[in-house]
């Protein structure tokens, strides 16, 4: 492998594998880092898409990457990421694939020779929205970007996969790939089958029911909406940790069936949820940070929105996140502002002061 000075060199050039939601957004960070980017699809349209959005180039001819990051479906990863090493002789290879001990697995067994050049990686960012349309730079702002180097990696590739992810603006997390496949099943497979099932009881609701969907049930089966076939290909290449998981959860399922009517039985695996909840660290991979929401009726006017985060600034609180809704009886929206626990009484009270009209 060519001689990396990873304090001062530059990563690329960048060769990104698949022109979809990941390997667009890789694109449009790196290029907006600086860095020479080039996109090959195996459909042109999604590379001219790509590259109309500011992801990079088309993959010239003869091209020579310095390190090429594979965004393909799960089930073509490890071939993609073998055909590059071998395509590629001097380029570090990664991949942004979901699952890692499968990729590594058939590096293994169909180029042992340049295994050390492959370094998996997985950043924890995404939407349920797929191809380059849906893409966008900063994706992986202040995201964990799990870094997965097995036990032959070249140390010098290791620190390129991480510069890749803090270029990115994301923070690199190392595990092993075995780590890392039993953590995302806790944090992202099951997750995503539970919206999966919770989703599935609406299918075919009756619309007066379904006239009473508000934030909850819009907040537990967002991910529900994403492309079945890459969920397909990501729970089969995980299916080991994620049936424990399932197993788990279908002991609590019978447990909770029968004790539905035992109100301090019930509040046990209510309160298990807070506990779960209190877990989930907080943004940039720091202390979880207890967050309430504020939610404030906005006028659906231009201008009110920025007038309203201006007040916030002016203020002095921190937005943790966002999300707006509408009233679905008047013009107005209902913005709910996530911020630190301790400053959301202080913030609905000077809200009030400026005329917001603040939910209590
Ligand atoms: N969607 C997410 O939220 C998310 C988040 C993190 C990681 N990932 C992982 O990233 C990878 C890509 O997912 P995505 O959401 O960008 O999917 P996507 O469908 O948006 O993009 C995949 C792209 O790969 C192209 N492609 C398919 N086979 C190819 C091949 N053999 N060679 C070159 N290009 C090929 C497709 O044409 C498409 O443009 C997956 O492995 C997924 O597990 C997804
Ligand atoms: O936020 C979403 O929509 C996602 O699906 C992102 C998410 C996740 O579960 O966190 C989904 C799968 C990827 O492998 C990584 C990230």
């Amino acid at each position: 492998m060519a001689h990396r000075d990873t304090e001062h060199d530059l990563i690329g050039p960048v060769h990104v594998v698949g022109a979809g939601l990941l390997g667009t957004s890789v694109g449009l960070a790196l290029s907006r880092a600086g860095e020479t980017v080039w996109v090959s699809d195996v459909h042109d349209d999604n590379v001219r898409t790509a590259a109309g959005l500011g992801a990079g180039v088309a993959l010239p001819e003869g091209a020579e990457p310095a390190l090429v990051v594979v965004a393909v479906p799960p089930s073509v990863v490890g071939v993609e990421v073998v055909r590059a090493l071998s395509a590629a002789p001097r380029a570090v290879v990664t991949d942004v694939g979901s699952v890692k001990a499968q990729p590594l697995a058939e590096v293994l067994s169909a180029v042992p020779e340049h295994v050390a050049r492959y370094v998996g990686g997985h950043p924890m960012a995404g939407s349920e929205r797929s191809g380059p349309l849906a893409a966008s730079a900063s994706l992986f702002e202040g995201r964990p970007w799990a870094v997965t180097p097995h036990p032959r990696a070249e140390e010098g590739g290791v620190r390129v996969v991480e510069r890749l992810a803090t270029t990115c603006g994301a923070v690199p997390v190392a595990l092993t790939p075995e780590q890392h496949d039993r953590a995302v099943a806790r944090t992202s497979h099951l997750p995503h089958l539970m919206s999966v099932l919770t989703a599935a009881r609406l299918a075919g609701a009756e619309p007066a029911e379904l006239s009473l969907s508000g934030q909850g049930v819009r907040d537990v089966t967002r991910i529900a909406a994403s492309d079945p076939v890459l969920w397909q290909q990501i729970i089969v290449g995980n299916a080991g940790s994620v049936r424990e998981l399932l197993v788990d959860v279908r002991r609590d399922l019978d447990a909770l069936i029968g004790e539905l009517d035992d109100p301090a039985a019930l509040a046990v695996h209510l309160r298990r949820g807070n506990d779960g909840v209190a877990e989930i660290p907080g943004k940039h991979g720091g202390e979880a940070v207890p967050v309430e929401v504020v939610t404030v009726s906005v006028p659906d006017h231009p201008g009110e929105l920025a007038r309203l985060f201006g007040d916030v600034s002016a203020i002095g609180t921190n937005i943790e996140d966002l999300r707006i809704d509408h009233d679905p009886g008047r013009p107005v929206g209902l913005v709910e502002l996530h911020v630190a626990q301790r400053s959301a009484a202080g913030l609905r009270d000077a809200l009030e002061a400026r005329h917001w009209a603040v939910q209590r």
